[in-house]
């Protein structure tokens, strides 16, 4: 049993006890080539399939004595009461950015008749013109509310920190809506609401921050990437607010890495698997420039210093280790090209040593393997198509500290 609080990660690595999922829904099956794109998939999964792996992914943390808790009957059991269901269909509504008034009243009135957990689904799902009676001519865009098919990478839209929580602010228009989920959770979960859990960044915080770049590397070090989708200034806020709450963190570190989708956060590019030992993407291994966030703490002011040097060099320092990178596909072009793509270098610790990782990436897991690395394999056929792995669809809440 944990202890009574409710959200505990000082590290990447420490037993897993309890992890947040979201079992993809119908949202997927609302992903066709001409939205690709925009909705940051690059094909369509089978849902039917998708969902199984998933289960096993499920299946494999349970069986390892982590309490997995889904995203969608949280959001659900947040809004038993009434005003709160109301004031979060209103949110969800105004940020739709559907334009005549009267249709947003049609569609409230549509996801009102609803009970709570359907209503939840279909929010994710997305809503079409035709399910509210309006009209859907071919060359129509046929959602009134788009669907949500990211929602099954839970580590992106909040993050757990030490006792804390981020509540990010999306990059794109197409995730933002999720956050409203954290929103609801953590102001009106039962569970959470009274669990005096801070929150160190909120969703309308000007600057853009996703979880898939904030990585906690120790009880004092954290790294966040400055990406493709986190801006710089928004991990100076973030840093100030866990700085002055007098977390045991001392150091932010942020790495400034390529802006492109292949980057995209930086657990795509990196993820910590053991004390001393990570996966990298074989990319990431020249000079890398690197702010480093500490806090005079007499002044109140956030300092920020420049560093350059290796992934390797800057990790062994700041973490007093002498830091041991495992290169996806062995750092061949092509093995390494194939097996980073479906996020081979994105693995979820469940302990010290012990991960989860894409079957398909099988030369990384066999490196993975000689290292003693125990690998625990989920079959990824489908689930890999949205492009991330096992960490990406994955926010543990409470991990046993080192
Ligand atoms: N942390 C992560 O790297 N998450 C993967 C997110 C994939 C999703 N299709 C996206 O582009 O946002």
């Amino acid at each position: 049993m944990n202890d009574t609080r409710k959200i505990n990660v000082y590290s990447e690595i420490g037993k897993l006890k309890t992890v947040m999922l979201h079992r993809p829904g119908a949202e997927i099956e609302n992903l066709i080539p001409e939205y690709l794109e925009r909705l940051l998939f690059d094909d369509i999964p089978y849902l039917k399939v998708a969902r199984d792996e998933h289960d096993k992914f499920a299946d494999i943390l349970r069986n390892d004595g982590v309490e997995v808790l889904y995203l969608e009957k949280l959001v659900a059991d947040s809004l038993k009461d009434s005003m709160i269901k109301e004031k979060f269909l209103d949110e969800v509504l105004a940020e739709c950015k559907v334009k005549e008034s009267k249709n947003i009243e049609y569609l409230k009135d549509f996801l009102k008749s609803m009970p709570t957990k359907a209503m939840v689904d279909k929010v994710m799902a997305g809503v079409r013109r035709k399910e509210i009676n309006l009209k859907e001519d071919v060359d129509q865009y046929p959602f009134i509310m788009d669907p949500m098919p990211n929602l099954y990478f839970t580590r992106d839209p909040f993050a757990c920190i030490g006792k804390g929580i981020s509540l990010n602010h999306m990059r794109t228009v197409t995730r933002r809506r999720e956050t409203i989920f954290g929103k609801y959770i953590f102001n009106h979960h039962p569970e959470y609401k009274e669990a005096g859990i801070p929150q160190w960044y909120h969703r309308d915080n000007e600057f853009a921050i996703e979880g898939g770049d904030q990585l906690i590397l120790s009880k004092e070090v954290l790294a966040v990437g400055y990406s493709e989708r986190s801006d710089k200034e928004g991990v100076f806020k973030l840093a100030e607010n866990i700085f002055k709450s007098g977390e045991s963190f001392n150091t932010v570190l942020i790495f400034d890495i390529p802006k492109t989708r292949a980057f995209m956060h930086l657990d795509t590019v990196f993820t910590m698997i053991d004390h001393d030992m990570f996966t990298v993407h074989p990319g990431i291994e020249g000079e890398l420039k690197v702010i480093a966030l500490t806090y005079d703490q007499k002044n109140g002011k956030v300092i920020a210093e420049e560093e350059e040097g290796t992934l390797e060099k800057i990790l062994s320092k700041h973490l007093n280790i002498d830091a041991k990178l495992i290169r996806c596909g062995n750092g061949d072009k092509i093995i390494a090209g194939r097996e980073q793509w479906n996020d081979g270098s994105n693995t979820l610790a469940i302990s010290p040593g012990k991960v989860i990782t894409y079957e398909r990436n099988y030369i990384t897991n066999e490196i993975l393997d000689k290292n003693n690395i125990t690998v625990l394999a989920i079959p990824s056929s489908e689930l890999s198509r949205g492009r991330g792995g096992p960490r990406c669809m994955s926010m543990p809440f409470y991990r046993e500290d080192l």
